[in-house]
């Protein structure tokens, strides 16, 4: 857990960027030759525990929470699990993510699953995706969460603020909202699309983490542009940054449009050559998406049998 530190502006300000460069090395992840069968099994089974299984839809109901639930307690068919010898490592995603008003039964369905609960339960708060209400009602919508059973908490910063360049004033509400988590980790959501530069990404990082943010996020999913490569790399050096300075480990979370198998082992490279091996498990990484688990179920059903499920064998991706 993280924390945090007092405001240092100083931390703000440290840092140049070489758009061009940025991009160049953004562009040689995605274009990498992937890993292949039992490694590619194995990466694509430690993406599944790293997965933040969500549903953020104005149309959630108990229905689709509880189909959400049980994907989360079996992500992948047993058959597969098994043929890859998996059976005893206990594969599971590492949350369910959902609205706060769906967060108790979240909590009441994973409980009657047997659920264990390295399963997190995580809610977005704060007025999510906008964050356009007033402090007092975000700061009632974490505690109600965490009241109702949410054991991480999705903030978005106040980008009128950050926009604006008021840092501090972004810091003091952001260590609100921690103190509001009480013991429940929070994840801050930048929304990276709407920052407008490279720079004011690496401050919204930095600012985050001083007030206390256990894990940095990319989107809300809600934006234009979501998770994409370069703003990953720009957020990934700030938490270097920010544990060289402080010895504290802070967490990524890409979010928004990851989709397929491919973009989850990019990310996860992504992870291990710009932050070490201690980056890629779910304490310190998580992949926010509603639709990427049932690509990597396909590919991992091709590992084992050699050919595409028909969409009959994997009714539940
Ligand atoms: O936090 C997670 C995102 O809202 C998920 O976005 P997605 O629906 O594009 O996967």
């Amino acid at each position: 857990m993280n924390n945090g530190v007092n405001f240092n502006e100083s931390w703000l300000t440290e840092e140049n960027f070489n758009l061009p460069a940025i991009k160049k090395r953004a562009g040689e992840l995605g274009k990498r030759r992937s890993v292949k069968k039992s490694y590619q099994a194995a990466w694509l089974f430690r993406a599944v525990t790293c997965i933040d299984l969500t549903t953020l839809s104005g149309d959630d109901t108990r229905s689709n929470v509880q189909r959400l639930c049980h994907k989360a307690v079996r992500p992948v068919r047993d058959d597969i699990v098994r043929y890859f010898g998996m059976q005893t490592k206990g594969i599971k995603v590492g949350a369910v993510c959902v609205y706060p008003n769906r967060v108790a039964e979240c909590k009441e369905i994973l409980k009657s699953l047997n659920a264990d609960t390295s399963i997190k339960i995580a809610s977005v708060a704060t007025g999510f995706p906008a964050g356009q209400t007033p402090l007092s009602c975000r700061l009632e919508e974490i505690r109600r969460a965490v009241a109702d059973g949410a054991t991480e908490i999705d903030i978005v910063i106040n980008r009128t603020y950050a926009l604006n360049g008021e840092w501090e004033k972004v810091f003091e509400e952001v260590k609100e909202m921690k103190i509001a988590c009480g013991n429940a980790h929070m994840k801050t959501i930048l929304a990276t699309g709407e920052l407008g530069s490279m720079t004011n990404i690496y401050k919204a990082s930095m600012t985050c983490m001083m007030a206390g943010a256990d894990f940095i996020k990319t989107s809300t999913g809600k934006e234009s542009v979501n998770a994409i490569l370069p703003v990953a790399l720009v957020m990934v050096r700030a938490i270097r940054h920010y544990y060289q300075k402080t010895g504290i480990k802070v967490g990524f979370k890409p979010a928004g449009g990851i989709r397929t198998a491919k973009d989850s082992l990019t990310w996860l490279s992504l992870m291990k050559e710009e932050l070490g091996d201690e980056w890629v498990n779910n304490e310190m990484f998580r992949l926010g998406a509603s639709s990427l688990l049932g690509d990597i179920e396909r590919q991992l059903f091709h590992c084992a049998y050699g050919r595409y499920a028909a969409a009959h064998e994997l009714a539940l991706a």
